[in-house]
């Protein structure tokens, strides 16, 4: 086993994973920088979810490596890898999921709250959150009584507000209408940035490849490409063609 470069944040090596013996990784390599967004795409059922579980170590792959700032995620037992999930990552579902019973705020600071911040302490921090998402005003509201793009703001506040060393978005903006979709996704990828959380973000919109700073591709369980911001790519893999993502 060798250790990965200081430089990356998340560094994975030839991910191999089936479900139930069918393959949905073969041979993946990926790394993200620390800060940096990177988007995953490829077409419906190429594997991004599942690569995404695999380096956020809610799945152990069958075969491969997984390292976070420089220790072996895939080495470590459920309880560890759970503990990490909880205190350095956090992550992004095309559905919210919000507690029906709670309020906008109390929903997005649930992770504070579990911590043990104090709930006069938890709660400004969460409205300064909700504020920077642009659902300040909904704060009081229960989910039901929200839109669906700001339920998914509320989720997205939920997920930054303990700032992880790395945010994973699987199709942030899926069940998104058009029109809420770009706006979405510029406010989460800007308070990523503007907090430095590295971002690793699953998508089919064409928007996020010019938003991101790098492009990884997949198809097939495999990875084909990647591109970078200025539109220059890199040859990965078995083979580097050009694709939209
Ligand atoms: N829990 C599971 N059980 C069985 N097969 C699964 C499971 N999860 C994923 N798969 C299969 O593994 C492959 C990769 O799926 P995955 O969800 O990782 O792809 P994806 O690129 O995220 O797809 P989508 O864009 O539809 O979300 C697909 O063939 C999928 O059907």
């Amino acid at each position: 086993m060798v250790a990965p470069p200081d430089n990356d944040v998340l560094w994975a090596r030839s991910l191999h994973h089936s479900h139930s013996g069918s393959p949905a990784l073969t041979g993946v390599s990926v790394e993200a920088r620390e800060g940096e967004i990177l988007a995953v795409g490829g077409p419906r059922g190429s594997g991004k979810t599942t690569l995404l579980r695999c380096l956020s170590g809610a799945v152990v792959p069958d075969e491969g490596e997984v390292w976070f700032n420089s220790g072996a995620v895939h080495t470590l037992g459920a309880a560890a890898r759970e503990r990490l999930r909880r205190d350095r990552f956090a992550w992004i579902d095309p559905e919210p999921a919000l507690v029906p019973e709670l309020s906008a705020w109390e929903n997005a600071a649930l992770p504070l709250l579990l911590r043990g911040v104090s709930h006069r302490s938890a709660k400004k921090t969460t409205l300064e959150w909700l504020e920077r998402l642009d659902v300040d005003t909904c704060a009081k509201k229960r989910p039901h009584a929200l839109l669906q793009a700001e339920r998914q703001r509320v989720a997205i506040a939920r997920a930054l507000i303990t700032e992880p060393a790395v945010l994973f978005a699987d199709e942030p903006t899926a069940t998104l209408h058009s029109a809420d979709r770009a706006q979405v996704l510029r406010t989460l990828l800007t308070a990523a940035r503007s907090h430095h959380i590295t971002t690793i973000i699953a998508t089919h919109d064409t928007d996020v490849a010019a938003l991101a700073d790098r492009t990884v591709v997949l198809i097939d369980g495999r990875r084909v490409n990647s591109r970078t911001e200025n539109g220059t790519s890199e040859p990965e893999g078995i083979a580097a063609c050009s694709l939209s993502v």
